[in-house]
C-alpha cells in the first residue's frame, strides 16, 4: 500500500463565534497518498483554502485531526509547526509574492539559506527553465515566468509537499500550461506530492486524485486510471 503523506479525521474550521461564526471545514476525512498529484475543485467559499492553509501549517483547525508523518499538526506547538512548514511545505499562490528589489536568484536565496538541504537556488531556476533569469528581476519577467520563480523558491528546499493555491489563475493558457508542467516535473523528478487548489475543473485531467468540495465538506473523490498531460488538457 502507497504510504499516505496526509491524513485528516473530523476536520472542522470555525471562524468567529456566535452568529457571526463561519462554518469553513465541517468535519473533512481525507487520505492523501505520497507521491500523488492532487486537485482540488470547489465552488468559491467552500473551504479549499482553508484546508490547505491548515495542512500546510499556516493555520490550526478548531478540531480534529491532521496527521502527516505519524505527527498530528494539532498537537503541535508553534515553534514545531513552524520547522514543519520549513521542513516539509512549498507554497505556491495566485499572486507570486516575489520580493521586486531582488533577482530570481535572490528571490529564491531567502527560502535555500534556512533551509536544512536545499538545492542551489541555480538549479532551482533550472528546474523550471528559468537558467537564463536567474539575474533578472520581477518586474523583467513575464506573469509565467514569475510564477516559475516562485515555484522555483518553494522546490528548492526539496519539499515534501507542494501547496499551489490558484498557482494559474492569473495566467493564459499557453503560460498557465507550462506552469502546470513544472509542477508535474516536480512532481516526478522530486517525488513531492503537490496539491493544487483551481477553479478550472479541466485541469482535474493531469491530477492521479480529484477531491470534490463543496460547503465545507468532501463530496466526492475521483481516482484517475488515466492523466492526461497539461498540453492536452481543455483550458
Ligand atoms: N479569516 C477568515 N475569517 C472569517 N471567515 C473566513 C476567513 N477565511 C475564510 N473565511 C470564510 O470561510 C469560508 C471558506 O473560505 P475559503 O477561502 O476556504 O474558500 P475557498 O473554497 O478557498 O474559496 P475561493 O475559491 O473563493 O478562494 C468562506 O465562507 C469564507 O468567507
Amino acid at each position: 500500500m502507497t504510504a499516505l503523506a496526509y491524513r485528516t479525521k473530523g476536520l472542522t474550521k470555525v471562524y468567529g463565534e456566535g452568529r457571526s461564526a463561519v462554518h469553513a471545514l465541517r468535519g473533512v476525512d481525507l487520505d492523501i497518498p505520497q507521491g500523488e498529484i492532487v486537485v482540488l475543485l470547489g465552488p468559491s467559499g467552500s473551504g479549499k483554502s482553508t484546508l490547505l492553509n491548515i495542512i500546510g501549517g499556516l493555520d490550526r483547525g478548531s478540531a480534529g485531526e491532521v496527521v502527516f508523518q505519524d505527527q498530528n499538526l494539532a498537537e503541535m506547538s508553534d515553534r514545531q509547526l513552524t520547522l514543519y512548514r520549513r521542513n516539509h511545505v512549498g507554497f505556491v499562490f495566485q499572486f507570486y509574492n516575489l520580493m521586486p528589489s531582488l533577482t530570481a536568484r535572490e528571490n529564491v536565496e531567502l527560502v535555500t539559506e534556512i533551509a536544512r538541504d536545499p538545492m542551489e537556488p541555480d538549479a532551482a531556476l533550472a528546474l523550471v527553465g528559468l537558467r537564463e533569469r536567474v539575474d533578472h528581476f520581477p518586474a523583467q519577467l513575464s506573469g509565467g515566468e514569475q510564477q516559475r520563480v516562485a515555484i522555483a523558491r518553494a522546490v528548492a528546499k526539496r519539499p515534501t509537499v507542494l501547496f499551489c493555491d490558484e498557482p494559474t489563475g492569473a495566467l493564459d493558457s499557453k503560460t498557465g500550461r507550462a506552469v502546470l508542467n513544472v509542477l508535474k516535473d516536480v512532481n516526478e523528478k522530486l517525488g513531492a506530492t503537490v496539491l493544487i487548489v483551481t477553479h478550472a475543473a479541466s485541469q482535474a485531467a493531469m491530477a492521479d486524485r480529484v477531491i470534490h468540495f463543496a460547503d465545507g465538506a468532501i463530496r466526492e473523490v475521483v481516482v484517475n486510471t488515466s492523466k492526461l498531460t497539461p498540453e492536452e488538457i481543455d483550458w
